[in-house]
């Protein structure tokens, strides 16, 4: 992979946008280098997508505008650093304070789930080569990126949760939600469980007009990294091939992210957590390659900047959650990414 490396890196030096990515289990790593700095619209066209969670506007590296290198992921000795994981007493309570007020607006009735989230500054340089290095190797299972773009900023990232796949008329997507500490033997709470049905009915309800045939699972506890998940694989097929693309919008983003009834919960997200999420919950991977895309949810993940990294990590709220099991679950997901970046 050396080659896709120094070409990431002479692109960065070019002020030129570059996606370098693995697919869950895969040893390889892609990587499509952007010709010029144009920021592209996705319109449908192909190649590599990266969409904020609530703009009307999504970006492409298209394949039309880039080249693309695929090399074998080459193993590197990793020690194990783990960065300040002190509690931040002020942050904590902002954070409790936006659940309780998530959790009266359930009981107003104005939802049923809302995913509240944060952002967590880390003032450190990092050295995103090594960082991005250890990604690719400490999550394998995960969807891991690097995605650069000067308009843009870079954003890396190992994320458990398929959006969307679609070959030829098959689509396939994952109802994933529910997060404990991974051990042998779990036990689901009500809660969790109720959540992550949530979002299992609401991709269901979404996806019924443009398909048939639908196959779901039973929910079965998914690992990643230290964490599990509950999680329901969903299966269909298209009646018409071309809707794939508005079916994506219509399920984007999920309640995994947002919340029951979407609209709802969007807008108490915007207002009320006090930042940008930008690309974090947003989606990102390939678009029509082939005949098949392969879409993610841009989760644990971070915003690379010159003199910090910003974190974000969020969690399912419902009427049973309890604010500072929330806080601490939104710290166990944060440590995913802490234990890999490299100063
Ligand atoms: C929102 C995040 O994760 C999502 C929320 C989960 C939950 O509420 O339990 C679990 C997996 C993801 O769908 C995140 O990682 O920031």
């Amino acid at each position: 992979m050396q080659r896709i490396l120094y070409e990431a890196k002479t692109q960065i030096k070019k002020e030129l946008p570059f996606v370098l990515y693995a697919n869950p289990n895969s040893n390889k790593l892609n990587a499509y280098f952007q010709k010029n700095d144009e920021l592209e619209v996705f319109k449908g066209q192909s190649g590599f997508v990266f969409a904020p969670f609530s703009n009307t506007e999504s970006y492409i590296i298209s394949l039309s505008n880039s080249n693309f290198l695929s090399e074998s992921i080459e193993e590197i000795e990793i020690e194990n650093i783990l960065l300040d994981i002190s509690i931040d007493q002020k942050a904590k309570k902002n954070f409790e304070d936006l659940v309780n007020k998530g959790i009266v607006e359930i009981n107003n009735n104005l939802f049923e789930k809302v995913v509240l989230s944060r952002k967590v500054v880390v003032p450190v340089k990092m050295d995103f080569e090594a960082t991005f290095l250890r990604l690719l190797q400490s999550y394998n299972t995960a969807f891991r990126y690097l995605f650069y773009h000067p308009k843009i900023g870079m954003w890396m990232g190992a994320t458990p949760e398929q959006l969307l796949k679609v070959e030829g008329d098959k689509i396939s997507t994952v109802a994933l939600a529910g997060t404990q500490l991974y051990k042998d033997s779990l036990i689901w709470e009500e809660k969790e469980l109720q959540e992550q049905q949530f979002v299992s009915d609401f991709i269901i309800h979404e996806i019924t007009p443009f398909v048939k045939n639908i196959t779901i699972s039973e929910p079965f506890t998914a690992k990643a990294g230290t964490l599990a998940h509950i999680k329901t694989t969903i299966s269909a097929y298209l009646k018409e091939k071309e809707s794939a693309n508005k079916l994506l919008f219509q399920i984007h983003p999920t309640p995994a992210v947002c919340g029951l009834p979407k609209k709802e919960a969007m807008a108490f997200v915007l207002q009320n957590e006090g930042y940008d999420r930008k690309f974090y919950s947003g989606f990102l991977g390939e678009w029509n390659i082939k005949d098949e895309s392969n879409l993610f949810v841009n989760l644990r993940c971070m915003e690379v900047e010159e003199e910090k990294i910003n974190l974000y990590v969020g969690c399912g709220i419902t009427k049973d959650s309890n604010p500072e099991k929330e806080f601490f679950e939104t710290e166990n997901k944060l440590v995913t990414m802490l234990k890999i970046i490299k100063v």
